[in-house]
């Protein structure tokens, strides 16, 4: 029975235990270039299993936040190279999110000032960080997209591939899609925001096309093996929503299948929030989705996430429900998360007041254990 010490394989990709950190958005990286202060950051948490990096736009048209790293800056490759550097010198393994906003953007980010791209023109909501015109950060409602035509498609997919050979170039272990929380793939999956009558909308199989589509061409970049993607069936992020969530995620699990992914990463319930949330009125069965993916031959580590702590993590994994489980705020707090848990040691809390924006304060001066000893 394993547990979550236990070292494993997902697909090429070779980890040291089980505890897997989450993607968390820090807007950190000015001018999307990966610095010094991030490459510490990620340094202190290569004690992870496989350390999961924040969403990293392909383009500036997949850009929805400001300060988020990209990887279609030279630059940031650069940048990006003094993260994966650092994290390997610590014995650590690190994968990139690799990203595309789509609707959830601002005209003050996207390329001259054009709106934000999507399924269907059909605006997210919400709003998002930017940079306003004193040179500060703020919030602002999200930008009214425009429908892609779909002669654009196919090179939207080709900026996945790009994307996902810049993060080999950059150093990284492998990739993980960004396919949830209301950004491009997941508006392509969900009916709420794909309203298109082409070959890309209506169907569960046309709706399920674009993300299909960027998974093989990824995968025939940089290899099956070192690519994850991330779902999130009935979250609410970004005001997404989906009819028919349990008939639309098996079959996407059987898609992928066959397809020889590294690993599958799933938000249970609403991103950060309620395990319990259900678009509709029926409770999502994960585990019937996780089985539609494994009868199809899928053979990928499955992650999961939301809310687990240390017990839920071993149950989890020691019941062989889940092969990892990936943690946010706690590695955000918790530096040396696998530890504590080692040593079932006291947690440090986080600070919700300096998760986004800012400089060291709540992101490279959380203490680890032996720095309070
Ligand atoms: C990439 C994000 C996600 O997946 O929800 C994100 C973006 C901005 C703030 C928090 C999280």
């Amino acid at each position: 029975m394993a547990n979550i010490f236990d070292p494993s394989k997902f697909g090429d990709i070779e980890v040291a235990n089980r505890i897997i950190m989450a993607p968390l958005t820090r807007n950190r990286s000015p001018k999307a270039i990966p610095n010094d202060l991030n490459a510490t950051y990620y340094e202190q948490r290569a004690t992870a299993g496989l350390i999961i990096t924040e969403g990293t736009p392909i383009t500036q048209q997949g850009q929805g936040y400001a300060d988020v790293p990209g990887l279609y800056l030279p630059a940031a490759i650069e940048g990006w190279k003094k993260v994966t550097d650092a994290v390997h010198k610590k014995g650590g393994k690190i994968v990139t999110q690799v990203w595309h906003v789509g609707r959830v953007s601002h005209v003050s980010l996207q390329p001259d000032g054009a709106a934000p791209v999507a399924p269907s023109a059909i605006p997210a909501g919400g709003k998002t960080y930017i940079i306003d015109e004193n040179g500060n950060g703020a919030f602002a409602e999200t930008s009214a997209p425009r429908a892609l035509e779909l002669s654009e498609i196919a090179g939207i997919v080709d900026d996945f591939a790009k994307g996902a050979r810049a993060a080999i170039d950059a150093g990284f272990d492998g990739i993980e899609l960004h396919g949830a929380n209301g950004y491009l793939i997941d508006q392509f999956l969900k009916s709420g925001a794909n309203q298109r009558t082409d070959e890309y909308g209506g169907s569960i199989e046309n709706r399920a096309r674009f993300l299909l589509e960027v998974v093989d061409a990824v995968s025939r970049e940089i290899g099956a093996g070192r690519v994850g993607l991330r779902l999130s069936p009935v979250t609410p992020a970004n005001n997404i929503t989906e009819v028919q969530p349990q008939a639309l995620f098996n079959y996407v699990a059987e898609k992928l299948g066959s397809r020889g992914l590294a690993f599958i990463h799933v938000v249970e319930g609403a991103t950060g929030g309620d395990r319990a949330y259900k678009q509709g009125d029926t409770p999502f069965n994960y585990q019937e989705m996780k089985d539609a993916y494994r009868k199809a031959g899928g053979t990928g580590g499955w992650i999961v996430n939301n809310g687990y702590d240390r017990d839920s993590a071993t149950e989890a994994v020691g019941s062989g429900y889940a092969d990892g489980v990936a943690f946010g705020k706690l590695f955000i707090a918790n530096p040396d998360l696998v530890e504590r848990f080692r040593d079932n040691a006291p947690l440090n809390k986080p600070d919700s007041n300096t998760f986004y924006g800012g400089g060291a304060k709540g992101y490279t001066d959380y203490p680890a254990l032996e720095s309070v000893a």
